[in-house]
């Protein structure tokens, strides 16, 4: 099958080491032109950059504002190779006509298996234990050391990861709690708050996993640290702006906070050769660790592989199925016809603009696909038509009133 744009002339942009996984599914489907990075870059190289490329691929520390997008001429597709796409501006994005992609799931198990044994390790005082020992102390006492089993553990964000917790911490015994802004079907026993304040009354550990939104930015503050059991832990590994971490650091010193895990941080380094700063540093209660919760090969194999088929679907064939920004529509291969697609600001009489061009240029319409979100239509229209004839509606279709963008597949 031919495209618009032969595959190996589409530029993919890998950021962020993205698992060579997603290089290989790249290559299998015939993009040879694969440039991987293993950070992100500074704005400046990352606009360069993204002026050239056709699809890019990144994960949670490259920031894809309207900005960068208006310099990103070609771009068709965003693969976010990880849960959050926070990072980018999403609708700048679907009024440029580009869908986003991400991995709704495939880190789900490596991030829950980590807060697990984060609550273990903070309800037996492990992280200061540790730093004594690493400093040629010895302190073997059982004084403030407890077992899971029978804790309760408090979680903020009951989706996918929230409830993959939840279902670990059930098996070694605790109780468990949630709190989520929607209805949410509790899974085992796991029973749901009558607040987020009644959460932080009765939990021995509090884990955030909520995505970064306006409604949870700094969520986390003082009021609700004070409101939290004293000496109770608090574990987060959804996003850094999630939490006040200068409430939490008075809080760590205070004692009111017990502990802390904390995976994410407001300003986190672009790469592994950058410093790493926060006001939490030195607190032998806390662990720190460098936004690794979805950092297993496991997770990280699969989301390249799962990402990159996306964006090879989309470029092939025009399937939007999981976009985060964009009508999604599921197309059955276009053998023997050509196929465009149209892409306009959701406005009344687009549709039959569209049409009309086909029955002035008296081409048959094989298959048509329509949907819609508040902001964009999406038109994909299979036809029995030339290369030529095709090109031809193509040129036809931009020249519609709102047209935002057009690709044809031949
Ligand atoms: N540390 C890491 O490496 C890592 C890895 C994966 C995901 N994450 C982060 O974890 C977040 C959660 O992932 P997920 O897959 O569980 O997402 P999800 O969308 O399945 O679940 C998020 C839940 O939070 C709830 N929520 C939203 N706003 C809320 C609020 N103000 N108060 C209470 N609940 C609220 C939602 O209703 C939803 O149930 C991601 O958005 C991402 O930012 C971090
Ligand atoms: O959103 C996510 O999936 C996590 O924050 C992981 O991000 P990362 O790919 O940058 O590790």
């Amino acid at each position: 099958m031919k495209t618009s744009f032969p595959r190996q002339d589409i530029r993919v942009l890998l950021l962020e080491g993205v698992s060579q996984s997603a290089v290989d599914t790249f290559h299998a489907a015939g993009y040879s032109q694969v440039e991987v990075y293993p950070k992100s870059l500074p704005e400046d190289q990352l606009r360069a950059k993204i002026a050239d490329a056709h699809i890019i691929g990144i994960r949670s520390r490259t920031h894809l504002s309207a900005e960068v997008l208006a310099d990103a001429r070609r771009l068709m597709a965003i693969g976010c190779f990880c849960i959050g796409t926070n990072q980018v501006d999403v609708e700048a994005a679907e009024l440029a006509g580009i869908p986003v992609f991400n991995a709704p799931y495939s880190n789900t198990r490596s991030v829950a298996e980590l807060v697990v044994a984060e609550a273990i390790m903070l309800l037996r005082g492990i992280p200061q234990k540790n730093a004594e020992c690493h400093r040629g102390g010895w302190s073997k006492s059982a004084l403030g050391s407890h077992e899971a089993r029978g804790k309760t553990l408090g979680i903020v964000g009951y989706g996918h990861i929230g409830t993959q917790v939840g279902v670990l911490a059930e098996s070694l015994g605790m109780q468990v709690l949630f709190h989520d802004i929607e209805a949410k079907l509790s899974l085992g026993n796991a029973r749901s708050a009558t607040s987020l304040d009644d959460l932080l009354a009765r939990s021995d550990v509090v884990t955030l996993h909520v995505p970064e939104t306006p409604s949870t930015k700094l969520m986390f503050g003082a009021a609700e640290i004070a409101a939290m059991r004293p000496g109770a832990h608090l574990i987060n590994a959804s996003r850094g702006t999630v939490v006040d971490i200068d409430a939490l650091d008075a809080a760590l010193r205070s004692g009111q906070v017990g502990g802390a895990a904390i995976d994410v941080f407001p300003v986190e380094p672009k790469g592994n050769d950058d410093a790493f700063e926060s006001p939490l540093l030195g607190h032998d209660n806390v662990l720190l660790t460098p936004h690794v919760g979805g950092s297993t090969l496991e997770a990280q194999d699969n989301i390249g592989i799962e990402v990159a088929a996306k964006l090879v679907r989309y470029s092939d064939n025009g399937s939007t199925l999981s976009a985060v920004n964009f009508p999604e529509v599921t197309l059955p291969e276009h053998i023997g016809s050509h196929r465009l697609l149209h892409l306009h600001r959701n406005m009344p009489g687009v549709l039959s603009k569209v049409n009309e061009v086909f029955s002035r240029e008296a081409i048959n319409i094989d298959g048509q696909y329509l949907r819609t979100t508040a902001n964009v239509g999406y038109v994909v229209i299979d036809v029995a038509a030339t290369e030529e004839q095709a090109a031809h509606l193509r040129s036809e279709l931009s020249k519609i009133e709102g047209t935002l963008r057009t690709r044809v597949l031949y």
